[in-house]
């Protein structure tokens, strides 16, 4: 299958390496040329959670120089995946995604976060859009490299137009994910699955991010506990009032999340120490704008959203 993967960062290198590795057409496409040079002449570098490494040979471009060049006609994708982060969700960007899925080629998000899916149906009208949400970890350590920090599953459902593209391309991708090990399933209920995990980052990623810990040490303390719950309770009522169908107990998955990616820091955490954007405006931003069309309070989500701001800005 032919696949073409938008950003490589850690989820995109890491898609990208063990699709290439299964026999997968893909053409990484990264935002600068110096690191699409890096990754074509030398290789991905691909760490397993086993601690086992591989160099893995893959085609990089960047994405400007990819489409000027005219490859962009000599490779026919049958997937186009979108690996970069919500702040990364721009009109230059968009406009490349035009180009990119031009003839109907659908196309999958991953971003953590809501926000994104209403850009891309604005700038794509015609296109089939998937979102995805993963529960897989990964982290780039250098422009070539990535270590898989958790295994997990990719679920992906429609999200608009997927008439247009039919269930063929749905199987193929699914096929080749599972051929190249990554777990993955479709659902009918996406729009709630990107809910739920929402209601998670909503918690998890802020909090790491002031108190400056690992996912695992968030609740230990009876502080940070209670403030988790707090939020979590806020979260929740305005993804319920919002839509949020699922009737599964959310505070004990969210437990069970924080158990089960202990040693890790979360993406926000990640993002404040490296000086980097965060989603913030994409997950607590998002939960706020809920409230205030439904009218109802977000007092401990925009404190969070200013919290982790700040933390930014200093
Ligand atoms: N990493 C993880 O374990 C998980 C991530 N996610 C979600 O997946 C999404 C991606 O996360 P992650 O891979 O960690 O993020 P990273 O920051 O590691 O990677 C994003 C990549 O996108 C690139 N990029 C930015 N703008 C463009 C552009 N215009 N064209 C091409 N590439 C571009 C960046 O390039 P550059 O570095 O040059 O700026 C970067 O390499 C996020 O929404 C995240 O929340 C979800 C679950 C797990
Ligand atoms: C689930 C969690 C919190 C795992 O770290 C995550 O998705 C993130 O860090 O963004």
């Amino acid at each position: 299958m032919n696949i073409i993967i938008v950003g490589a960062g850690a989820l995109g290198l890491s898609y990208a390496a063990r699709l290439s590795r299964a026999g997968e057409e893909v053409v990484l496409l990264a935002r600068t040329d110096k690191q699409a040079e890096a990754l074509s002449a030398e290789g991905l570098l691909y760490k397993e959670t086993t601690g086992e490494e591989t160099t893995i040979e893959v085609f990089a471009r960047s994405v400007s120089d990819y489409l000027g060049s005219g490859r962009e006609g000599a490779f026919s994708p049958d997937w186009v995946m979108l690996a970069v982060k919500q702040p990364s969700v721009d009109d230059g960007l968009l406009d490349d995604l035009r180009r990119l899925t031009a003839g109907g080629v659908p196309l999958l998000a991953l971003q953590n976060g809501i926000g994104h899916m209403e850009l891309l149906s604005e700038a794509l009208p015609d296109s089939p859009l998937f979102a995805a949400i993963t529960t897989e970890g990964a982290l780039r350590t250098d422009p070539r490299a990535v270590i898989r920090t958790g295994t997990g599953r990719l679920t992906f459902g429609s999200w608009a137009n997927a008439d247009k593209c039919g269930a063929e391309p749905q199987k193929m991708l699914l096929r080749a994910l599972s051929g190249a090990g990554i777990d993955a399933d479709m659902s009918k209920e996406i729009k709630d699955q990107v809910l739920l995990k929402l209601l998670l980052n909503a918690v998890i990623n802020p909090l790491t991010a002031i108190f400056q810990v690992k996912n695992g040490d968030l609740p230990r303390d009876p502080y940070r506990l209670m403030l988790m719950r707090a939020l979590h309770e806020e979260s929740e009522g305005i993804l319920r009032a919002a839509g949020l169908a699922s009737t599964e107990d959310h505070w004990e998955r969210l437990l069970g999340v924080c158990a089960a990616t202990a040693q890790n820091e979360s993406s926000m955490l990640r993002d404040v120490r490296a000086g980097r954007d965060t989603e913030i405006k994409w997950i607590n931003g998002g939960i706020a704008a809920y409230a205030k069309r439904l009218g109802m309070p977000s007092r401990l989500n925009d404190a969070v959203l200013a919290l982790v701001e700040a933390l930014g800005a200093s």
